[in-house]
């Protein structure tokens, strides 16, 4: 008989503050905003959201503090399905924020402060060992300590499931830690910092970036913003899929959106193709989705 698929996110949960301003400030200015919105987020926390929407078993493995932004967090994994058993609350620690503000044109310019995210280690493993045993794709960003993914990502290639990581946001990566990883996926900025080489933000560009992070990772998707995703393998594959043309509203949080459903398509057998081309599209629509209409 086999299992039904598990997706377990291990990673960072912070709560987000997103400001609308017609501009961002430059340096010593004061802008007036017109309205801002919180809402809950962390790449792990929203890739869990993303995935659970598609019908897949999400877990999330995390730290929030015992504060009321911890709450918040936890009761919105809850209200989404994603199971949050093994979200740990740090009474020492403040729960992770982030604050962005936006432009009038949906770019904006993000600070996080990562609190609580930053104490996830070996003991969250360990307490989490019966769920990590049976997860068919373990899910890691780079918004928690290295050692911390690398305890995880052992404990599931030791069970048999595979390893995605969302290189983000950009820092090098050890390479004990290159060595655990099944797929990654990453945009313009990361792919250059990790492929050594400049990526301009073209399908052709982002082709040449996975290619090149091919000779390391066994599988490789290279996001290029508005001209869409690449994908390659070490055994030769490639897949070019174009971005869906939309009214941008905001940008924050896509590549999320595209990592959380792409996971889940991959944990339910999908191809890789099937995969992409159905992340793809639900990053597009929730582009287009304004920040005040994100619940
Ligand atoms: O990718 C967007 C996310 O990055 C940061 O972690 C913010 O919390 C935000 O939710």
């Amino acid at each position: 008989m086999t299992s039904s698929p598990v997706v377990t996110v291990f990673g960072s949960l912070h709560y987000d503050i997103a400001v609308m301003g017609p501009a961002r400030p430059r340096k010593g200015e004061t802008v007036t905003g017109t309205s801002w919105h919180p809402k809950s987020g962390g790449k792990g926390g929203n890739q869990a959201v993303s995935s659970a929407r598609t019908g897949v078993a999400t877990a999330m493995i995390g730290a929030v503090a015992d504060d009321d932004f911890g709450r918040f967090l936890i009761a919105n994994l809850d209200r989404k399905n994603v199971d949050h058993t093994f979200v740990r609350r740090d009474a020492a620690q403040s729960t992770g924020m982030s604050v962005a503000i936006f432009d009038a044109e949906g770019d904006y310019g993000a600070v996080i402060v990562s609190g609580s995210n930053l104490t996830l280690g070996d003991g969250d493993v360990a307490t989490a060992q019966d769920l990590l045993n049976r997860t068919t794709l373990l899910v890691l960003q780079s918004e928690v300590p290295d050692a911390a993914n690398i305890a995880a990502a052992r404990a599931v290639k030791q069970a048999g499931g595979r390893v995605l990581i969302n290189a983000a946001p950009a820092r090098p990566l050890s390479g004990e830690l290159q060595s655990l990883i099944d797929i990654i996926v990453v945009n313009a900025i990361e792919a250059e910092m990790l492929a050594g080489v400049p990526v301009v933000e073209t399908l052709d560009g982002a082709l040449e970036a996975a290619k090149t992070l091919a000779n390391v990772f066994p599988e490789v998707v290279v996001t290029a913003g508005g001209a869409g995703v690449a994908f390659a393998s070490r055994d030769g594959d490639e897949i070019l899929i174009a971005a869906m043309k939309v009214e941008v509203e905001s940008t924050h949080g896509a590549g999320d959106e595209f990592i959380g459903v792409l996971a889940a398509e991959i944990a339910f057998g999908k191809t890789m193709n099937a995969a992409l081309q159905k992340a793809n599209m639900d990053a597009a629509k929730l582009v287009s989705t304004p920040e005040k209409d994100r619940v």
